[in-house]
């Protein structure tokens, strides 16, 4: 599992962790993993133009730090010191002492053009959200250059707990963090500003607690993929009921049911009117078409607006049975849920269910979903290029897997299937939600290998993405 916590949880960790060492240490710790990190990114160091723009706090020390290891390693390293007077002490003289420079105010522009890869210490979690006149000054010249920037704990501007990114902030190629993921690390749109995450181990784990967010990994998915016993049958294995698709969208009714097949549920039963039932019958053959006894339901792809599916919603909704409801489906969604529900918004569908604009909705990502959550009692997955998983309850889980290509029309209908045979197999919503997501970015990845695809190639793949995922755990 990959976890993330809060700047409190962490700011606690650290403290416990502290007073166990000589002082220092961490410092030392996270400079060292910085400085291979930066070394691995240039593939050498000698001869190489480093840059550092450091702040007033540790995180600019950190990245003094580093810079003199780099220096001392044959690297030409230069610091942009923000507010010298009260720029790291310690790391100051490290730099000095292993050669490195401090870039006098009217040459940053040169030292800016000079250099192979920049170093953002400017703040880390003890920074407010936005940069101040001189660091923002700095960074734009940085990205008028096109350096690539390797951040310190975090891409500096960004909120930490939150992953909003008010401007000005840094935007990294690689973000190097300490001891623990941070949240903004992981949500969008700070997770898009980080780049590549590396974490550097400071010996930080036995001191932290419950994670704020975490991100599932291969062997965590392996671990919940449902699959047939010996003595399985399709019955056992889980039956699914899907409710989608209408006379105006009849192939959302077979992208739907072409998830959830490739899902581990034993049975799909397509109920819906006539056309897209006709439709999903000649594509697939193996469905059942009609009422029967599932034992979980998907609702609302390619619904359409017409008001009578209002009643074909709270039906499964009042059925006791878990229930995913989807897109169209989500306008029916009225009172506080009770049972197993998922709701599967995109940040459009939230911003209605929400009352408010879609642009709010994508900058307060997981606070939308929270609000949501808890609103209507219901585990909601808000779909994106990090989708985001949250119980009722506060449980939050981001999706990692995927390519821009899986956003692609029909994509979530894709996943609205998987993810319901996730819950007929006998999944939480939270887990059906974040291993049906883990599996659905996963297929996109292999059936894309980095061109176009469409929505049914996802469905195709996902097989392939259950065999890899099952063999990382034998
Ligand atoms: N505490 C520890 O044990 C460790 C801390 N480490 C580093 O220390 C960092 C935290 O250090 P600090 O607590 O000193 O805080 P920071 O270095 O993150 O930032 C604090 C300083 O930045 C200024 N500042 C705040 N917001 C700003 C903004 N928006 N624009 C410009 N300047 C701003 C503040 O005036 C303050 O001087 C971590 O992110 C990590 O890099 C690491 O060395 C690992 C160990
Ligand atoms: N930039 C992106 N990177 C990765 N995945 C994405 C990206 N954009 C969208 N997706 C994924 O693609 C799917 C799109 O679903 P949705 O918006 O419901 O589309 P549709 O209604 O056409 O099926 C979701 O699973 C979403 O997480
Ligand atoms: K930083």
């Amino acid at each position: 599992m990959r976890t993330a916590h809060t700047v409190t949880q962490i700011r606690a960790a650290e403290a416990a962790l502290m007073a166990t060492l000589p002082e220092g240490t961490l410092m030392e710790r996270a400079a060292t993993g910085l400085a291979v990190a930066c070394a691995d990114y240039l593939g050498g160091t000698y001869g190489a133009g480093i840059l550092i723009i450091a702040g007033s706090g540790d995180n600019g020390g950190d990245a003094l730090y580093a810079g003199a290891r780099l220096a001392r390693r044959g690297a030409r390293v230069d610091a942009i010191l923000l507010d010298p007077a009260r720029a790291h002490a310690g790391g100051l003289a490290a730099l000095r002492d292993a050669g490195g420079q401090v870039v006098p105010e009217k040459s940053r522009a040169d030292a800016v053009a000079r250099a192979d890869l920049v170093l953002d210490g400017i703040v880390g979690i003890g920074g407010k959200p936005g940069l101040r006149p001189a660091a923002a000054e700095v960074v734009a010249l940085v990205e008028r250059h096109g350096v690539p920037v390797v951040a310190v704990d975090v891409p500096s501007g960004i909120d930490v707990d939150t992953g909003e990114t008010p401007e000005p902030h840094v935007r990294a190629t690689v973000t190097v963090t300490f001891g623990t993921h941070k949240i903004g690390l992981l949500v969008d749109p700070g997770a898009t500003a980080a780049g590549a995450v590396h974490l550097v181990d400071i010996g930080l784990s036995p001191y932290l607690p419950e994670p704020a967010l975490s991100a599932l990994q291969a062997e965590d998915v392996a671990e919940r993929l449902p699959a047939p016993e010996r003595t399985s049958q399709k019955y056992s294995r889980g039956v699914l009921g899907v409710m989608a698709g209408s006379t105006q969208y009849t192939g959302a009714a077979v992208l739907a049911v072409g998830g959830a097949l490739a899902g581990p549920a034993g049975m799909v039963r397509y109920v819906g009117p006539e056309q897209p039932a006709n439709f999903v019958r000649a594509r697939w053959p193996e469905v059942v078409v009609g009422e029967g006894r599932v034992q979980a339901w998907v609702v609302g792809s390619g619904l359409g607006t017409e008001p009578h599916r209002a009643e074909d919603v709270s039906r499964v909704l009042g059925s006791g049975l878990p229930v995913l409801v989807d897109a169209d489906g989500l306008r029916h969604v009225l009172g506080r849920l009770e049972g197993q529900v998922l709701l599967t918004p995109h940040e459009g569908e939230l911003a209605r269910m929400l009352d408010v604009e879609r642009e709010e909705v994508a900058t307060h990502r997981l606070r939308s979903a929270r609000e949501a959550a808890r609103r209507w009692n219901a585990t909601v997955l808000l779909k994106g290029a990090t989708t985001l998983v949250v119980t009722p309850e506060g449980e939050a889980r981001v999706n990692t897997t995927g390519t821009p290509w899986v956003g692609t029309a029909g994509s979530g209908d894709v996943l609205s299937g998987i993810c319901g045979s996730l819950l007929a197999a006998g999944l939480s919503p939270l887990d059906a939600g974040s291993v049906g997501s883990y599996l659905h970015g996963m297929a996109g990845v292999l059936a894309s290998r980095g061109g176009p695809i469409a929505a049914e190639d996802i469905a195709r793949t996902v097989p392939e993405a259950y065999r890899r995922i099952r063999a990382v755990a034998t």
